[in-house]
C-alpha cells in the first residue's frame, strides 16, 4: 500500500509531507521538485502570492545519493513569507501583548494580519469550520482549509510519478479544458506526454490555441469585474498496462479510487471517468468502444476511448482520462454578503489578497492527485520492494495474459 500525509498551515513555516510503502530505487532529485512546484505556481489569473512564493524545497529523508531507500520519503516546503507571520503563526505560546490590534502604531498590514477575521466568505470553510473547532476567528479554518497543502502533494506525487515512469513506463499529462463558460471543442485533439513544455509554456495550460486565447480574455474581464472563475482540468495517463484496479468491490475500483483523490482537491465539485456525465446523454450503440483485433499486429485494441480507458474498475491498456470541475474562488472581490460573527449583523466577507482564477495550478495538483493513485494501485497489482522487481512483476504479468487476450 502506499500512503501519503500532508501537514502544515498557508502562512506557517513551512509545509510538510511524507510519501509512504513506494518500492526502493525511484531515481528523483530535489530539482524534480522544484520544477513542479514551478508548474503548479504558474497560471493567469493567480494572485499575488505567487509572485513571490518561492516554495523552498528540502527532502527530509527517504532519499540517499537522488534514489528513494525503500523507506518513507519526507518532503518539507517552506513558506517564504514565514518572517512577515512569526507572531501570528507562531507554533509557540506568544505574549497576548504583541498579537494585540493597536490602531495607533505599527504597520497597517501587521494590524490586518493579527486581526481575528470574523466575516466568513460564503463558499470558503470559514464559517462552518469556526463553529466546528470552536473558534471565534476564521483565521486557523482558512490557514489550513487554503489550497496552500495542495504544493506538498505535487512534491510527493513528483515521486509518484517518477516511480511509474520508471517501473511501468507510464507517463502523465494535465490540461485545463474549460475556464468558465470557455471550452475546449469536445473533438480537440488530446495532449501527450510530449506536449508538456507546450502547456507549461501556456498562461492557461490549455491545449487548444484559439481557446487558450479566449480563456485569458474570459480571465481579464473577470478581474475587471471584481469576480472569480472555476473552469475544469483533465489528466491522461499513458502506457498503463490493463488489469489495475478490480471490479471485485466497491473500494477497489480504480475510477472511484481516481474520483475521490480528485474530490478531495480544494475547490473540486465534479469528477468524470472518460466522457462521464455525456455518456449519459447517449445511447449504448453511441457510448461504448468497439473491440477489435489490429489486422498487422494482432493486438486488441479499442475504435475509441470513450470509457476513459477504465471498464469495471479496471484499466483496459487505453489512455486513462479523467476530469475535475473546479468551482470560482470563494474569496470574490466584489465581495458577498455574510455575517459578522461576533455581532450576528450583516456585512461584506473578508477579502484579502487571493487567486482570480486557479484551474491551471488545479490542473497540476490533479496530476499529482492521479500519480498518487496509480502508485499505489500498481504496487498492489505488481508488488516489489524495488523498481527493478516491479518492472519484472509487470513483464511477467503481461507475458502471462493468454494470446487472444494480448
Ligand atoms: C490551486 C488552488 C488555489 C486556490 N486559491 C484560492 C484563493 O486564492 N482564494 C480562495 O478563496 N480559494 C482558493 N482556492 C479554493 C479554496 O481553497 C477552497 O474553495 C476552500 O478550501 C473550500 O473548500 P471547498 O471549495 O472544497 O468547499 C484554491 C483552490 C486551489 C485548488
Ligand atoms: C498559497 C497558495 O494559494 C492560496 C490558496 C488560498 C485558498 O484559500 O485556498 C488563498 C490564497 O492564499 P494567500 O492569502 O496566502 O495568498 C492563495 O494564494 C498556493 O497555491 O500556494
Amino acid at each position: 500500500m502506499v500512503r501519503w500525509l500532508t501537514a502544515g498551515e498557508s502562512h506557517g513555516e513551512a509545509l510538510v509531507g511524507i510519501l509512504e510503502g513506494l518500492p526502493a530505487g525511484v531515481e528523483v532529485t530535489t530539482a524534480d521538485v522544484r520544477d513542479a512546484l514551478a508548474r503548479r505556481r504558474l497560471g493567469h489569473g493567480r494572485g499575488a502570492r505567487m509572485k513571490f512564493e518561492q516554495d523552498e524545497v528540502r527532502i527530509l529523508g527517504g532519499l540517499r545519493h537522488g534514489v528513494t531507500q525503500g523507506g518513507p520519503v519526507a518532503i518539507e516546503i517552506a513558506n517564504s513569507e514565514w518572517p512577515k507571520w512569526v507572531d501570528v503563526m507562531s507554533a509557540e505560546p506568544v505574549d497576548p501583548e504583541r498579537l494585540a490590534v493597536d490602531a495607533g502604531t505599527g504597520d497597517q498590514r501587521e494590524i490586518a494580519r493579527n486581526r481575528p477575521l470574523t466575516r466568513p466568505r460564503p463558499g470558503h470553510a470559514d464559517l462552518v469550520g469556526m463553529r466546528k473547532y470552536g473558534f471565534d476567528d476564521a483565521r486557523p479554518v482558512l490557514e489550513r482549509a487554503s489550497a496552500r497543502e495542495t504544493a506538498t502533494r505535487v512534491a510527493l506525487g513528483t515521486v509518484a510519478a517518477k516511480f511509474l515512469e520508471q517501473a511501468v513506463g507510464v507517463r502523465l499529462v494535465a490540461h485545463v479544458v474549460g475556464i468558465g463558460p470557455v471550452t475546449v471543442p469536445d473533438d480537440a485533439p488530446l495532449p501527450t506526454p510530449d506536449d508538456v513544455p507546450r502547456l507549461d509554456a501556456d498562461p492557461v495550460r490549455c491545449a487548444d490555441v484559439a481557446t487558450s486565447a479566449a480563456m485569458v480574455a474570459e480571465i481579464d474581464q473577470c478581474h475587471k469585474d471584481g469576480d472569480t472563475l472555476g473552469g475544469v482540468v483533465e489528466v491522461l495517463a499513458y502506457g498503463l498496462p490493463s488489469g489495475i484496479g478490480s471490479y471485485t468491490h466497491w473500494d477497489r475500483r480504480l475510477d472511484a479510487r481516481l474520483s475521490a483523490a480528485l474530490m478531495g482537491i480544494q475547490a473540486i465539485k465534479g469528477t468524470e471517468v472518460g466522457d462521464g456525465f455525456r455518456t449519459a446523454t447517449r445511447r449504448g450503440s453511441q457510448a461504448h468502444d468497439e473491440i477489435e483485433r489490429d489486422p498487422t499486429t494482432g493486438r486488441i485494441r479499442r475504435l475509441s476511448n470513450r470509457a476513459g480507458g477504465i471498464e469495471g474498475g479496471m484499466t483496459n491498456g487505453e489512455v486513462l482520462r479523467v476530469r475535475a470541475a473546479m468551482k470560482p474562488i470563494s474569496t470574490v472581490p466584489r465581495a458577498l454578503s455574510t455575517i459578522d460573527t461576533t455581532s450576528g449583523e450583516p456585512a461584506r466577507a473578508q477579502h484579502q489578497r487571493s487567486d482570480v482564477c486557479a484551474v491551471p495550478p488545479a490542473a497540476v495538483v490533479a496530476e499529482a492527485m492521479v500519480a498518487l493513485v496509480l502508485a499505489d494501485a500498481v504496487v498492489e497489482k505488481f508488488g516489489g520492494d524495488s523498481v527493478g522487481e516491479v518492472a519484472r512483476n509487470v513483464a511477467a504479468y503481461l507475458d502471462a495474459v493468454p494470446e487472444l487476450l494480448r
